[in-house]
């Protein structure tokens, strides 16, 4: 068993998702140190355009992992008042740009701009995030190149976490373009870390204790605080919380899941704590598919994957 879990008695193991990012931080600054023999070094472009504190909390966090790699990262910011014109231009230099790998555009963009269509302007051999329809294509169709870095990280923590996939009944709560539908796809591909059984539910969905209860593997990705408690769940399931929440104000601040831990965390075998759990493996994830990116740019073959 991984040392990333942590044995708790008569309550479920905690997946420790800062210890599973950790590992594979190590493995991409392997991977880069190898890469820059070979007179590469990988570069990650963040773009920000969005007031929300959130996501320029999120956007430093991303610069200081790739620091902590190797990997070189360049930051964008611009006006929430700017033209949409100005974001496409921006996106174009970037995918012209020789020294940059991966480009990501944090979300939510601001209201003004049209999402969709910037990202459908990220030259896909960058889109290390997986949002270009040909990367969404190619994970539908069973030919992944980038995979989105939410699913990708849950499906490492369930493979550390000992769960057999192949055959596995899996209730993902949450439909999104984001987390949700990768992730089911993801899951119901063909492969050892895959071959599962895929359920995905949704904010009109009839039952939804119904379906979380028979489930051997539940992630959850509603956005909504604590929507799935230990009533829900069954003995023998893991579980996946990726809902981020802040609730409270000023000292009482804290991050919450969308999994009631306490109640949850008595009744199933294993479970990610907020935070500390799916969040550190999104970020980690980024950097593996910025190398990656690096590497088929630069036509390096890598050992793994
Ligand atoms: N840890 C991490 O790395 C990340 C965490 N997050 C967090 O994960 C959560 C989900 O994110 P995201 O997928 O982007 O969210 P979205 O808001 O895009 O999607 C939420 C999904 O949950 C469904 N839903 C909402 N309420 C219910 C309900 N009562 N019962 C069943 N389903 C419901 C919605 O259904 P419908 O489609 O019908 O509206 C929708 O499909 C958020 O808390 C977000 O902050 C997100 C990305 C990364
Ligand atoms: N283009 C794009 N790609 C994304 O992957 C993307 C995005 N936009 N927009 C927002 C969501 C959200 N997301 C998170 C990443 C890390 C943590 C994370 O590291 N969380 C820490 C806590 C962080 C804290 O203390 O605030 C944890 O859970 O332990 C959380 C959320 C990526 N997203």
């Amino acid at each position: 068993m991984s040392e990333a879990i942590k044995r708790r008695a008569d309550r479920a193991d905690v997946i420790d998702g800062e210890a599973v990012a950790a590992q594979v931080r190590e493995t991409v600054a392997e991977t880069v140190e190898r890469l820059q023999s070979a007179g590469v070094t990988p570069g990650l472009a963040t773009v920000l355009m969005s007031d929300d504190p959130a996501s320029e909390t999120y956007v430093r966090m991303k610069q200081r992992d790739c620091a902590d790699v190797g990997i070189e990262s360049r930051h964008v910011e611009l006006d929430t008042d700017a033209p949409q014109s100005e974001l496409f231009e921006t996106i174009e230099e970037l995918n012209d740009d020789p020294a940059i790998d991966g480009i990501l555009i944090q979300r939510p963009l601001t209201d003004s701009v049209d999402e969709p269509a910037a990202l459908r302007r990220v030259d896909p051999a960058k889109d290390v995030d997986g949002f270009h329809p040909e990367n969404v294509g190619r994970l539908v169709t069973g030919d992944p190149r980038f995979v989105p870095c939410t699913p990708l990280g849950i499906q490492r923590l369930l493979v550390e976490a000992g769960v057999e996939l192949p055959g596995a009944d899996v209730v993902v709560v949450g439909r999104s373009e984001l987390v949700g539908k990768p992730l089911a796809n993801l899951l119901l591909n063909r492969g050892d870390d895959a071959d599962a059984t895929v359920t995905v539910c949704h904010s009109k969905t009839d039952d939804l204790a119904a379906h979380t209860a028979r489930a051997d593997v539940v992630v959850v990705a509603a956005g909504v605080p604590e929507l799935v408690t230990g009533e829900m769940l069954s003995s023998g399931s893991t579980v996946i919380d990726v809902g981020i929440n802040a609730v409270g104000e000023g000292d009482d601040r804290k991050l919450i899941g969308d999994v009631d831990y306490e109640s949850a965390s008595q009744v199933v075998d294993a479970i990610t704590p907020v935070p500390g759990g799916v969040g550190p493996m999104t970020r980690a994830m980024l950097l593996k598919n910025t190398v990656q990116a690096a590497a088929r740019q630069a036509d390096v073959e890598l050992e793994t994957e």
